[in-house]
């Protein structure tokens, strides 16, 4: 699904406007109606909810919300900060279909600012999409005194304050929302990192923008869905066999970390690879064969770390290479010899990444369009140096997989997958359970085996990922987030991908 901009969505909004030939107002009760919907599902009519609204089009949906939950029996109480004088048409227009019964008060100065009960329900309709500068002044006020409230505060569609889709000026106020119900799409700010505590918990409400120019707007930032995956899914042919679908080999595992080539080789098993061949340090021989009996296993002449390359390499459709190897001398000759001589696709993470971000050399010698890398940020920071922020970050992603023409799966509670042709997807599955040792082994073993599979890098990437996440999301339902392991993201690995074979209602 594409991600828009600020300006793109103020386009769709018009564009829908235009195409179902209505007024703007309409399309503003239709969002304020969803939203209430999302609101009554959360708290009950006993709230009292205090509505603060600014003179754009997102305080218009506040007091829309306010009357639609003045009608729902909930008690509202308005506040507007800013000039009405100079609101939005469709706000003056709102604001005059006010009921009596909804108080609705102007903050002009300071002291109007309300003090609010202790546990109150706050709306923030403040700013949406439209802000275009750093709050001030009352507006600033304003947010400062909500965010010291404890109050409850769902925002419309953005939290004030919060750029949509580029940095907020450093040391700006923002409110800090528990929930953000956005319109329609979930914005790029969403998905970073560093805007955790203001967003809180998102989600989207169809609003009914025109498809038709969703469909052709263009973008390059997209997130993935269930039915994007879905479609991404091979079925088994009834007439294969196991060189049907590949045979991989991982070169994983060293002295007193060989669970990390146990966990890599589970999950790549579990991910419908044909044939699995394991090279390890011949310090892990028996413990590999006892924990993956299905993968064969070879063994590198040394005892502790990776010092030599199987012969025959070629015969391998896919490496995966990292987990667990270190950066001994011998190792990082290796890896150097493997850049140099595999014609087949290599899925490169943790110390293999290391080793590769510290040289020059080896980052010349990276095959085109044969190479995923895996890193979590601080191995992405050592692969393409330093950033100062998130959209820094994503910037440096995309130019280093364009640099490069290589695919990267930047790990984290967004996993964001860059390709050689500066696409960028988020990824929306799992869950902060998955925060704990060895789950990036098994996001190797699964994207490993998809590329066995002949699911090309951009695809295995976006399903590997997903399919990780959502193993994430039912693991939760059994064990929860604290007490869950890799191991059990492993487990719930086929029920991931028999819950993708199932058709959406
Ligand atoms: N355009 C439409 O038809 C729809 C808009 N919707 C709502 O409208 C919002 C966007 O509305 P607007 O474009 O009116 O913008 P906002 O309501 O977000 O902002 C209002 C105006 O305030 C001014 N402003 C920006 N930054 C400021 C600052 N820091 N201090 C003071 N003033 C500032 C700008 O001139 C801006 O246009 C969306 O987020 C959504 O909530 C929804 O009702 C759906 C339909
Ligand atoms: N808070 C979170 N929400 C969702 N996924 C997470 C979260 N924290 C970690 N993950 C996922 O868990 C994996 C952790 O990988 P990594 O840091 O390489 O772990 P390790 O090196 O221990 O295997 C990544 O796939 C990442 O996306
Ligand atoms: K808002």
């Amino acid at each position: 699904m594409k991600l828009l901009t600020a300006a793109q969505i103020r386009e769709a909004d018009a564009y829908t406007i235009q195409e179902e030939n209505m007024a703007s107002l309409e399309l503003m009760e239709r969002a304020a109606r969803a939203f209430t919907g999302w609101f009554e599902n959360k708290f009950l009519p006993t709230e009292e909810v205090f509505v603060f609204c600014g003179p754009g089009n997102n305080g218009g949906d506040g007091l829309a919300v306010a009357r639609l939950l003045h009608q729902r029996k909930y008690k509202v109480q308005v506040f507007i900060v800013g000039d009405t004088a100079k609101a939005s048409e469709d706000f003056k227009a709102n604001l005059e279909r006010l009921p009596e019964e909804v108080q609705a008060q102007t903050i002009e100065e300071e002291k109007d600012i309300p003090e609010l009960p202790l546990i109150a329900c706050v709306v923030d309709a403040l700013f949406g999409t439209g802000l275009t500068r750093p709050l001030t002044g009352l507006y600033e006020e304003v947010v400062e005194q909500l965010n010291n409230s404890g109050a409850c505060i769902t925002s419309i569609d953005m939290p004030s304050g919060l750029y949509t889709d580029s940095q907020t000026p450093e040391g700006c106020t923002i409110i800090k929302a528990d929930n953000t119900i956005s319109f329609q799409l979930p914005k790029l700010a969403f998905f970073l990192p560093q805007h955790e505590e203001y967003v809180g918990d998102w989600q989207v409400v169809p609003i009914g923008l025109s498809e038709q120019f969703v469909s052709g707007v263009e973008t390059d930032l997209y997130y993935t869905s269930r039915r994007d995956v879905q479609q991404l899914l091979k079925p088994r042919r009834k007439f294969s066999h196991k060189g049907t679908y590949g045979h991989a080999l991982l070169l994983c595992g060293g002295y007193g970390k060989m669970g990390a080539a146990v966990l890599a080789a589970r999950a790549c098993l579990r991910s419908g690879v044909g044939l699995l061949t394991i090279q390890a340090p011949s310090a892990g021989y028996t413990v590999l064969q006892t924990a993956v009996p299905e993968a064969m296993t070879l063994t590198d002449p040394n005892r502790r770390h990776l010092s030599e390359l199987p012969e025959a390499i070629d015969k391998f459709d896919v490496i995966g290479v990292g987990p667990g190897i270190g950066t001994e001398p011998p190792t990082k000759t290796a890896i150097g010899q493997l850049l140099a001589t595999s014609s087949h696709p290599l899925v490169i993470d943790a110390d293999a990444i290391n080793i590769i971000a510290g040289s020059d050399r080896l980052k010349e010698q990276l095959p085109k369009n044969k190479v995923i890398f895996t890193p979590h940020p601080k191995e992405f920071e050592r692969l393409a140096g330093k950033v100062n922020n998130d959209y820094e970050r994503l910037q440096r992603l995309r130019d280093f997989c364009q640099e490069h023409q290589c695919y990267i799966t930047l790990k984290g509670s967004h996993t964001a997958i860059g390709t050689p042709s500066g696409k960028v997807y988020f990824n929306t599955t799992g869950n902060s359970g998955m925060a704990t040792g060895g789950t990036g082994d098994v996001l190797t073993g699964v994207i490993t085996a998809l590329v066995g599979q002949q699911y090309n890098l951009e695809e295995a990437c976006i399903l590997g990922v997903y399919v990780h996440g959502l193993a994430g999301d039912l693991a939760l339902r059994t064990v929860g987030d604290i007490g869950m392991t890799a191991s059990d993201l492993i487990d719930h690995l086929p029920k991931a991908f028999m819950c993708l074979q199932q058709p959406m209602s």
